[in-house]
């Protein structure tokens, strides 16, 4: 009788909890096939832009969760302070937080390249998809507001281009000081191109362009580059063909998926051409897949590439450089960006010291110029910046340029 009542207590408890189990599977599965039929959800990968544009515009909603990550940012001010923001981002997790109709959840994992790679999730209640182009063009339009004036730069990460840092405040046009005409001349030329996409097609001619700036260090090649993108609006991508993690394919292949409206900048070209046979003697060099020179040559060459591609390229070696990379189709416009002339110090020194007196100007540059050894804009820069209060200190004791020798 004992026996047979403490089975069935046993037998009571086990059903029970069978039935427990296929009841919270049963309401998994329910859940599951609801969310199916009744909402739908848009997954927005960190490779794609509006992954951003999105993050952003929901932080700054009053009506989202409580449970952020931290982004602090600095910024130079005009006195030349820096200040510190700090901006709110809905934090990576499992979390949910509430929209109106919305609800959003942003998960992060580590690839197998330890890279991690987010996305977001947008779940609305009902099958209209217009909810989601309301929102991303919402969110564009609130992004690229406050990235006006600013420059995007990226800069490739694992198998994607990703925003470097903050955007940058767009560098003046004219801060930027070459040689008399140079910078009009390229800006004509670049201007043009873009906008005589047509004309190219009309002619069967890839609508693409390939400059190249060359020349020693310090004389405004990657500075004349960003205040070019800013003057254009458009972000710079970043590949440092010297990078010993960029292969030939790894080339190509983020040469044709730049961000639109964007720069493509080669950083030394050069690296390219190196004599290989020494770099096999250094470890840390084996078993690196390194750009070699048709590597370089099939990524400009790029059957598939965006239109209107504008690749910009460096080097301090023109003289490394194969021809078969110079000829036009990959290289278009060659400019040789040197060491500072008269004019150029002349205008360097009223654009660091804009009160003063154009004779102290003409003193400097002419002072400056009378030496044998030629200068660079940046150690020019160097020195203004020594001595920036003092202006007539600067244009009579130039030769403190050369002594101290500022290397950039
Ligand atoms: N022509 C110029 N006008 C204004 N500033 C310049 C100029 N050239 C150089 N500078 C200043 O010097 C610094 C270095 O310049 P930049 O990096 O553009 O030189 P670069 O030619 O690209 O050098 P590298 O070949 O080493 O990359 C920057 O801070 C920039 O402001």
């Amino acid at each position: 009788m004992g026996d047979n009542q403490l089975f069935g207590a046993g037998f009571g408890l086990f059903t029970l909890g069978v039935a427990a189990s296929v009841l919270r599977k049963g309401s998994a599965v329910a859940l599951q096939l609801l969310r199916r039929r009744l909402m739908t959800t848009l997954e927005i990968p960190v490779s794609d832009h509006s992954y951003h544009w999105v993050l952003e515009w929901i932080a700054h909603r009053p009506d989202m969760s409580c449970h952020f990550s931290v982004k602090t940012a600095f910024q130079k001010l005009h006195s030349g302070k820096i200040s510190t923001g700090f901006a709110f981002v809905p934090s990576p997790g499992s979390h949910y937080m509430w929209l109106g109709k919305l609800s959003c959840s942003k998960l992060s994992e580590c690839g197998k390249l330890h890279i991690p790679y987010e996305t977001v999730t947008l779940t609305t209640i009902g099958r209209k998809k217009e909810v989601f182009e309301d929102l991303l063009l919402q969110a564009r339009t609130f992004a690229l507001q406050r990235q006006k004036n600013m420059t995007l730069i990226f800069k490739p990460m694992g198998a994607e281009w990703r925003q470097f840092g903050e955007p940058q405040r767009s560098r003046p046009f004219q801060s930027v000081m070459l040689a008399a005409g140079q910078s009009e001349k390229l800006w004509n030329d670049v201007t043009q191109f873009l906008h005589s996409q047509q004309w190219y097609i009309d002619r069967g001619i890839p609508h693409r362009r390939g400059y190249l700036l060359h020349g020693p260090p310090g004389c405004g090649k990657t500075s004349f580059i960003t205040a070019l993108a800013g003057e254009l609006e458009c972000s710079i991508c970043i590949l440092n063909i010297g990078d010993w993690t960029l292969s030939d394919d790894r080339l190509l292949h983020f040469m044709v998926s730049a961000p639109p409206q964007s720069i493509i900048l080669l950083e030394d070209v050069d690296a390219a051409f190196l004599d290989r046979s020494s770099e096999v003697q250094d470890p840390r060099r084996q078993g690196m897949n390194m750009v070699s020179l048709s590597g370089i040559l099939n990524a400009l060459d790029g059957v598939v590439s965006s239109e209107g591609r504008i690749v910009f390229m460096t080097t301090n070696y023109i003289d490394r450089l194969d021809k078969a990379l110079l000829r036009p189709g990959r290289v278009d416009v060659k400019e040789l960006v040197t060491y500072a002339d008269a004019e150029q110090m002349c205008r360097a020194f009223r654009h660091f010291y804009p009160t003063e007196n154009t004779e102290h100007a003409e003193v400097f540059s002419s002072n400056l110029s009378k030496f044998t050894e030629k200068v660079s804009m940046a150690q020019i820069q160097a020195f203004f910046m020594l001595h920036r209060t003092d202006p007539k200190y600067a244009s009579e004791n130039v030769n403190e340029i050369i002594k101290a020798s500022f290397i950039f």
